[in-house]
């Protein structure tokens, strides 16, 4: 399994006082040197972390492949058609949401969905669907054209420890589901290093997308450190 690295919340200290420093960039560096496969950058219509300038430049610097998280707005897909990132994450925003907090209405805004799957296809874009683990959302995904699903992990990593089974569960059923549609299935949001046991445990996934608590252990241990603790936590 691989781990992706988002580097949002690198951008969210240096938006904190509007410095050009920690450089998201530097950051990708660090992740690649230290084993991580990929990397994630949210480039959210509120601009509240990422900037457009780190998309440009992380594209043009390619230490990892790069996979753009952004919402299914016109002015954000010119972006990726003008990037071509490796991979492009369609979720949810909301303006007054502090993180993402769902999985994209796939059903509701199908045919919206899927011509800007069509049209980052057809630019040589891999595109995944950011959706909670739900089975009629997985085979709208399909039908959407979209090889990659990303199953958001949120409702389980935000539950008490006790309380978390229902979820791994419902995680477990729709990675298999996905899989048995033909769909790469990769998981995020929310996953660190106590809840990790439970997301291994979910067959199928080709890719861990994780970010927040990765950049919180970074500040105590540095960037190099967290990614390849949680790298070889991956292993366990
Ligand atoms: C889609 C996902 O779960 C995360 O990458 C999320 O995009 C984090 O968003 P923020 O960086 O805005 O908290
Ligand atoms: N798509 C999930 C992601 O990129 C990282 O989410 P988080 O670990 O920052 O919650």
């Amino acid at each position: 399994m691989k781990l992706g690295v988002n580097i949002d919340h690198i951008a969210t200290l240096r938006q904190a006082r509007g410095t050009v420093y920690p450089d998201p960039l530097d950051a990708a560096i660090l992740c690649a040197r230290a084993g991580a496969h990929g990397i994630t950058a949210h480039l959210r219509e509120d601009r509240r972390h990422i900037q457009d300038d780190d998309i440009y430049r992380l594209k043009e610097l390619q230490p990892l492949p790069l996979n753009l998280e952004m919402a299914n707005v016109e002015s954000i897909v010119e972006i990726a058609l003008n990037v071509k990132p490796a991979e492009v994450c369609l979720v949810p925003e909301k303006r007054q949401e502090l993180t993402t907090e769902g999985g994209l209405d796939v059903i509701g805004h199908f045919d919206a969905i899927k011509d800007t799957v069509q049209s980052l296809t057809e630019a040589g874009i891999e595109v995944s669907l950011f959706v909670d683990a739900d089975e009629m959302t997985l085979a709208a995904c399909k039908d959407t054209g979209a090889p990659v699903v990303e199953l958001h992990t949120g409702a389980y990593c935000n539950a008490e420890p006790n309380d978390r089974a229902v979820f791994i569960e419902q995680l477990i059923r729709s990675a298999d589901y996905a899989h048995g549609l033909g769909l790469k299935v990769n998981a995020g949001h929310g996953i660190n290093l106590e809840n990790l046991g439970g997301i291994l445990c979910i067959p199928h996934l080709a890719m861990l997308n994780i970010g927040h608590s990765i950049v919180c252990r970074a500040v105590f241990e540095g960037l190099e450190n967290a990614v390849g603790e949680m790298f070889g936590a991956m292993q366990d």
